[in-house]
């Protein structure tokens, strides 16, 4: 099919190689050419041929969903694949948008199983689950308790003369609830979206399971009922940490596919007339179109950076664990808390950003934004939800002011509370991103200050510090908000500076970006700025001017950037979002194909004859 002029003009502009930069977000140009490969082994197969996902019903979509679950395991196994991410790419070239309905297995049963199955136990489970002999869940969350894990009523009491545990859900509340991949006992029924994953249900009545079932690398029981703790109690919560910290770099995948669909559709499409008489311009030369996906992209590429550091932070605690050196445990801990909650809400606000900018063809399932965004927004409360992982965040942050105090060196990733920052000179509209960078980690500093203060106070006063901190939640999330992204800005700046060095015109068009980033943020507590007495009205007039010459200079970059992200339309499955931009046509042939148009009209004359027969 032949390309659109429009697109076809926007790709000879632009002042960098996109495939250069496709091999810098793949981590090089060899993973590159494996995603390519893997991603042909998928689209090349007809065994992954199947129904458009968008027209099944609930039960058909998970039907063929698993079919192709099951397709990409085999797939996986027959290219002898390990590599998780490799495996995803696979699984992301199938599921057409969907999550599908053996992911918990991978993330959330063969994970623990990793992380807390002593050598037996991986011998008689983490090997057989890894092959798919055995198909698990995470069953945790009860129907009366998700976030308050302490507060889960299911009981394990240990019979010792049988060496059994016996597991009971003993109330209504304590059901096992949302679990993900549970084909046991059953369905929680319809959802906004994740309709690929099944859900379930689970009630226990005195199951009984051998002692030897706890996973024991860390905590066991005895045979005579005794209970060995492990070393770091909190090693136990570390399969909710592994998924926290992959979860930033799904919620950057999500929100690159959006920006990807949303900006190629504003080049294509034409809309309105600013000067009468000479043609309707592209939507994406409005400012207010800029204005709203610019940024995004700017967020797509500072999420994927951040992502990619998080997975490789925490493999490295990971490791430092089963050395048995738990100090970067909490660093870890928290650093993905914020990051899972902050990137996973932003993203699917960011979602719903691209979906509006398109206008009414947006709100169609034909440019697989809704299906996309109802499958991503689970991840702001799946897996710990937004305010409960920013508190967890925040505390961290009250504690580092006592160390601040008591001259206790602070973790690498909270060091800059510790520096001073001051401002002199007036910004101009040419703010590079380290003047940025110091702006947001002095806006995080002194919100920390500020927030442990009234914390203190109200510690002082009663003494309890969960009624400190439950009198303040609300600046508490604030001050995890704004240390997350001193986190996130840092990480881009870092990486930004990285290939300035390797790739200087790569290198230069990102700094745009990542100056489009910082300058949205700081604009966007401007006055915080003001109150601290870091920014005058001067310097945010500038930066704002700053912003919308930032969008002069991305707009002849925007498709390039989009493209370098590297979706295969049968992966991006977007007809907004199309490479070759022919974008009206194709919904034409989508729509006509729907089987809505094919079914059978009688119903509606059956109930409209009524109408006729009834004197109107
Ligand atoms: C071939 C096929 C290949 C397939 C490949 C698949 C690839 C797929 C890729 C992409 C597709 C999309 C994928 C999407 C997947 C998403 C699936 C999500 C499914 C969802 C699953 C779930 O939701 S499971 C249930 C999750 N539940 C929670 O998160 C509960 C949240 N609540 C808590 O964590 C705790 O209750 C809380 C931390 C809030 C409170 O803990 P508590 O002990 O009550 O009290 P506290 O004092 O706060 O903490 C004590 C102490 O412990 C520290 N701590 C707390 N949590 C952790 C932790 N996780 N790690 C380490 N430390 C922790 C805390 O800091 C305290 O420390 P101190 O202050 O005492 O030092
Ligand atoms: C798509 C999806 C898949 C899931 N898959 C699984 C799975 O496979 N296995 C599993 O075990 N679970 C699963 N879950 C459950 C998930 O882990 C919980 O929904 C999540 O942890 C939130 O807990 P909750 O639902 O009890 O919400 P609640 O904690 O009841 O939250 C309700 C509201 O109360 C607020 N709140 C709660 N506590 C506090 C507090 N201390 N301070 C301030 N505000 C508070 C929250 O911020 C929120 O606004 C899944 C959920 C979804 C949506």
């Amino acid at each position: 099919m032949p390309m659109n002029p429009d697109l076809e003009k926007e790709r000879q502009g632009g002042t960098f190689d996109v495939e250069q930069l496709t091999h810098i977000l793949d981590g090089g140009r060899d993973k590159t050419l494996k995603r390519h490969f893997l991603e042909q082994e998928v689209l090349k197969d007809p065994v992954f041929r199947g129904p458009d996902t968008r027209f099944l019903s609930r039960e058909e979509l998970f039907g063929e969903l698993l079919r192709k679950h099951v397709a990409v395991i085999k797939k996986t196994q027959e290219l002898s694949i390990d590599d998780i991410n490799e495996a995803s790419t696979i699984y992301s070239a199938a599921m057409n948008n969907n999550v599908g309905p053996l992911t918990l297995h991978s993330v959330a049963f063969v994970a623990p199983l990793d992380l807390m199955a002593d050598d037996e136990q991986k011998k008689k489970w983490l090997i057989p689950a890894k092959k798919y002999e055995i198909i698990g869940c995470y069953a945790q969350t009860e129907l009366g308790h998700g976030s308050f894990i302490r507060g889960l009523e299911t009981r394990a009491d240990y019979d010792v003369n049988t060496q059994q545990f016996v597991l009971n859900t003993p109330t209504e509340t304590a059901i096992k609830w949302w679990v993900g991949g549970c084909v046991a006992v059953g369905d929680i029924g319809p959802k906004f979206g994740f309709g690929g994953v099944d859900n379930g249900y689970l009630c226990l009545n005195n199951v009984r399971i051998p002692r030897d079932n706890l996973l024991a690398k860390t905590g066991k029981v005895l045979e005579d009922g005794t209970y060995v703790k492990p070393e770091n109690p909190k090693v136990v919560y570390g399969s909710m940490l592994g998924i926290r910290a992959a979860l930033p770099k799904v919620g950057a995948y999500n929100l690159s596919k959006a920006v990807t669909i949303a900006i190629r559709y504003s080049c294509v499409r034409h809309q309105s007339e600013i000067k009468p008489g000479c043609g309707e311009p592209q939507v994406l030369d409005y400012q207010t179109q800029q204005h709203k996906l610019f940024p995004l992209l700017a967020t797509a590429y500072a999420f994927h950076t951040v992502g990619v550091w998080m997975l490789d932070f925490h493999s490295t605690v990971m490791n430092e664990i089963n050395e048995g050196h738990y100090h970067r445990l909490a660093e870890d801990h928290v650093l993905a808390a914020g990051l899972k909650a902050v990137i996973n809400w932003k993203t699917h606000e960011g979602i719903e950003i691209c979906r509006f900018s398109c206008g009414g063809h947006g709100y169609s399932l034909a440019s697989s934004l809704p299906v996309i965004y109802v499958n991503h927004v689970a991840n702001s409360t799946a897996e710990g939800e937004t305010v409960i992982l920013l508190l967890q965040t925040a505390v961290y942050l009250m504690k580092c002011v006592i160390d601040l105090e008591q001259g206790t060196p602070l973790d690498p990733s909270v060091a800059y509370l510790d520096q001073s920052f001051s401002k002199s000179e007036q910004w101009c509209s040419d703010v590079d991103m380290h003047s940025l960078l110091k702006a947001i980690q002095f806006r995080s500093k002194k919100f920390t200050e500020y927030v442990s203060s009234f914390v203190k106070k109200e510690l002082m006063a009663t003494g309890n510090q969960q009624l400190a901190f439950n009198k303040h939640k609300v600046i508490l999330v604030e001050c995890a908000k704004a240390h997350t992204e001193a986190v996130i800005m840092n990480a881009f700046v870092t990486k930004v500076d990285e290939i300035l060095q390797s790739n200087p015109s790569v290198g230069k068009v990102l700094s745009l970006l990542c100056q489009i980033y910082g300058v949205t943020e700081i604009l966007a507590h401007s006055g915080d700025y003001i109150q601290y007495e870091y920014l005058r009205k001067i310097d945010l007039d500038n930066i704002q001017d700053q912003l919308f010459k930032l969008y002069t200079y991305i707009r002849p970059e925007a498709v390039l950037l989009v493209d370098a992200f590297d979706f295969h339309d049968e992966v991006l499955k977007s007809i907004l979002g199309r490479y070759d931009g022919q974008v009206y046509e194709n919904m034409f042939k989508w729509a006509k194909a729907s089987p809505f148009n094919k079914q059978d009209q009688g119903t509606f004359r059956k109930y409209i004859q009524q109408l006729k027969q009834a004197k109107l």
